[in-house]
């Protein structure tokens, strides 16, 4: 174990197998090419960039590149089959007793280099993006709430869709710390991010926004949506208990202050007017959502 979460360790070893097959199957078909045997159908399909292990497994996972550096997913894919187009060149050629084309042994090297390279600096934003958790809770830090935010907002245009950005923010909370202490406050917020994370789709981003505050990125339909998402989360915080010690459990409940995200608008703005929705909510007695007005 490297002492990161779970999720960061499954996936920098998948990225590794995967393009250690990737490397793996590339001398198989030098080796065709050398012998002059056949390659296979994987190589010789057109589609072979997303028949092999590694186009599978980066298409399965691509949404979780985009989220990283979506220009640099699309590059990805693009270079990923630039290799493929090239090699099935060659082996075409040279099935038919023809050498290969040195124009296509050039694309393939380079596209393969890239490849390797971009790969490679992708391991490197998974670690530094797993750096960037919160340790108490394991949820992200805010640093990568721009990025998310701006490719879901993309999304959301793109598929007429919304996006809300919600506040959640723990009702009543320094009692806690004064009567238990804070360890045992440290804990309940440890359980709340647990509570909130089941709840949430996994396509739903949620960070420790602040001390005890999180921030929640809502992908739906409608308004109608987004206040049944909103309801659940207030209702499942609020059926969940959570345990102080062996003998005593509390009851908790959050205040959401939630902001449809304009078009153009950019986050600073969509998040001040969700505080101000969350900050109406307390006003009115906590345990409950406010929606912004548009
Ligand atoms: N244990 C613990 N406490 C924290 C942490 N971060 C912030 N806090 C505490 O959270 C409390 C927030 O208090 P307030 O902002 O007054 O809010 P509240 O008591 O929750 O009241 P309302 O938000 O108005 O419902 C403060 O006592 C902070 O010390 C943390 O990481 N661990």
């Amino acid at each position: 174990m490297s002492g990161l979460p779970a999720e960061t360790d499954r996936f920098t070893a998948e990225l590794d197998a995967a393009v250690e097959a990737h490397m793996n199957w590339t001398r198989r078909i030098l080796r065709c090419a050398v012998v002059r045997s056949t390659p296979g159908d994987d190589v010789l399909d057109p589609q072979a960039h997303a028949l092999c292990h590694f186009g599978n497994w980066f298409m399965a996972n691509r949404g979780q590149f985009e989220m990283l550096d979506a220009a640099a997913a699309g590059r990805v894919d693009a270079v990923h089959q630039a290799m493929h187009d090239a090699i099935r060149s060659i082996c075409t050629r040279v099935m038919q007793g023809q050498p290969g084309s040195e124009a296509d042994l050039e694309t393939f090297e380079q596209s393969q280099g890239e490849l390797i390279g971009l790969l490679a600096r992708f391991k490197t934003l998974i670690l530094s993006k797993a750096v960037q958790l919160d340790p108490l809770t394991q949820l992200p830090l805010r640093y990568g709430i721009e990025n998310d935010f701006r490719l879901y907002q993309k999304e959301a245009r793109r598929n007429r869709t919304q996006l809300y950005v919600a506040i959640i923010d723990v009702d009543h909370f320094k009692p806690i710390n004064d009567t238990y202490g804070h360890p045992v406050g440290d804990r309940v917020l440890q359980q709340l991010a647990a509570t909130l994370k089941a709840a949430l789709r996994a396509d739903e981003p949620l960070y420790r926004y602040g001390g005890e505050e999180f921030l929640w990125l809502l992908k739906c339909k409608s308004g109608a949506e987004a206040r049944q998402s909103a309801r659940r989360l207030l209702a499942t915080v609020g059926t969940t208990p959570v345990p102080i010690d062996d003998e005593e459990t509390l009851r908790l409940t959050v205040t959401l202050g939630l902001a449809l995200a304009g078009e153009q608008e950019d986050l600073a703005s969509v998040i001040k007017r969700a505080d101000l929705a969350l900050y109406e909510g307390k006003a009115a007695g906590r345990n409950r959502y406010v929606i912004a007005e548009g």
